[in-house]
């Protein structure tokens, strides 16, 4: 019988699948191809030389248990590696000599030969001059926390860092939802770029401010200037590509200054809100290009890495905060980094001026300005929702008539939490458990009660519930 490497494949990633969460799967097995099997062993294409050390590093055992399963114990995986971003042929890691010694040796760290051309970023006029690189130098590695929504981005960045230009990530390509870490992430590689080698040059521009610099050389005639000022930079840091949609001169004029760069070994970082391919309104011969490299997306952190970001703050800022407080604000703001350390600079700034304590009501009224739903009432049918989750029954068991355990359980204490966290009457909450009396409510409260000091673990079960709820206001 002839086994196909294509059908191999496609059976171990229904197994990988399973294992391995969504996000994860899309980013390291999605992009790979199988490309053949011969004597046990399946070849699979992988982007890169990253890819490859990822995916040992973090799934060789689900890769040896699948292939296993797939072709026995003689199974074996072997990668080939596709150096993606070489598409115009030259080899990335020799560093061009002769002719092409580096500009700013001549000066000192950081400092490059204007020569005649024009630095948009200084006065005019002045011939020998050290660039700024425009970086924020709180943006760094060391600030930066690591979790699962950034690992990828954060770890090709430390990778750039180490060699700029030499590795098969350039260019750079930063993608995620708004104040997920994009500019931050760009900022730490530059900044730490700067720390290791003092004598490459590093520069950060906003993608409007470059529109705006384009715009100036046109008006003065000396877009030859720019482009050549843009050419001495080893590391260029472009934020929010997006904005350059549809500006068709900034894009030819990019086009040009990316492509010295990449044929030179300079490295180029890009960021952006979307991934390169949905990139409306940028010419196609770009989009290819940012495509070269490694595109790495940031995701909304999940609560741990929130809680993370937070206390790192805090310890900045030299505050305080309880830990309700904290946990709290990011059970509430989800989606966006910025906002969470906005609502702590505001609950700062609350406490001070008002001489209040920082507490959660006090936490309360600031989130509310940050997202909408925050101040709903806890509602029966909420708490249904998440005891019928927790205890993994379906919400219209709590209220039929069923007497299994489980179910009976999640029911009383549904109507523990109820008469606790709500206003509603007995009979009121009676009634929504599909039409019990008020008697039923008061013996299920009793129940738990009982139940709670008996049983320490069923205890914690009620707590961390009953926190949870407090602090998924916004979730109903
Ligand atoms: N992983 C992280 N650890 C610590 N702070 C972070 C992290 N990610 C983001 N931040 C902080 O969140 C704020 C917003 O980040 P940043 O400006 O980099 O977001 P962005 O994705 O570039 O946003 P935009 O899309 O609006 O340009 C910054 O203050 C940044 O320091």
């Amino acid at each position: 019988m002839v086994i196909d490497h294509a059908a191999v494949w496609d059976n171990c990633l229904q197994t990988i699948r399973k294992n391995v969460p969504t996000q994860s799967f899309r980013t390291w097995f999605e992009p790979i191809k199988p490309v053949g099997l011969e004597d046990h062993a399946l070849t699979i294409q992988v982007p890169n030389k990253f890819f490859y050390e990822w995916l040992e590093e973090h799934y060789v055992s689900l890769l040896k248990m699948t292939i296993r399963k797939e072709l026995g114990d003689r199974g074996r995986l072997e990668y080939q590696i596709l150096m993606s971003n070489g598409s115009n042929g030259h080899d990335h890691k020799s560093r061009s000599n002769g002719s092409e010694k580096p500009v700013e040796d001549k000066f000192g760290p950081g400092m490059v030969d204007m020569g005649n051309i024009k630095n948009p970023f200084v006065i005019p006029g002045i011939k020998k001059m050290k660039i700024d690189p425009q970086l924020n130098a709180i943006y760094t590695f060391d600030t930066y926390i690591e979790g699962d929504c950034n690992r990828l981005a954060r770890s090709a960045g430390q990778a750039i860092a180490k060699n700029p230009g030499g590795t098969s990530f350039n260019p750079l390509v930063i993608f995620g939802d708004v104040g997920l870490g994009k500019t931050h992430l760009a900022h730490a590689v530059g900044n730490e770029v700067i720390e290791r080698f003092p004598n490459k040059t590093v520069l950060y521009v906003s993608s409007e401010k470059f529109t705006n610099q384009i715009i100036q050389s046109i008006k003065n005639n000396a877009v030859n200037d720019f482009v050549n000022f843009y050419q001495l930079i080893d590391v260029l840091i472009v934020d929010d590509i997006q904005f350059l949609a549809n500006k068709q001169k900034t894009q030819e004029i990019f086009f040009h200054i990316f492509n010295q760069l990449h044929q030179n070994n300079r490295q180029i970082i890009l960021t952006s809100d979307r991934a390169p391919k949905d990139l409306d309104g940028m010419e196609e011969r770009l989009i290819s290009r940012f495509k070269w490299g490694l595109s790495a997306d940031l995701q909304a952190p999940d609560l741990e890495t929130r809680m993370a970001i937070l206390e790192a703050k805090m310890s900045r800022e030299g505050v305080e905060i309880p830990q309700n407080v904290t946990e709290f604000i990011c059970y509430n703001i989800k989606n966006n980094i910025r906002e969470l350390e906005g609502v702590l600079v505001s609950l700062i700034a609350q406490s001070s001026l008002n001489r209040r304590e920082i507490d959660v009501d006090l936490a309360k009224v600031v989130v509310k300005n940050f997202v909408t739903e925050i101040n709903k009432e806890i509602t029966v049918e909420f708490i249904q929702k998440l005891v019928a989750e927790h205890f993994s029954v379906a919400v219209e068991k709590l209220q039929g008539k069923t007497r299994k355990r489980q179910v009976v359980i999640a029911r009383q204490l549904s109507m523990y939490l109820a008469k606790n966290l709500t206003d509603k009457s007995l009979k009121a909450i009676g009634e929504t458990f599909g039409g019990r009396d008020h008697s039923t409510v008061i013996y299920s409260c009793k129940t738990v009660q009982d139940l709670m000091e008996t049983d320490a673990i069923f205890k914690d079960t009620v707590v961390e519930l009953e926190k949870k709820i407090r602090m998924s206001l916004n979730d109903k």
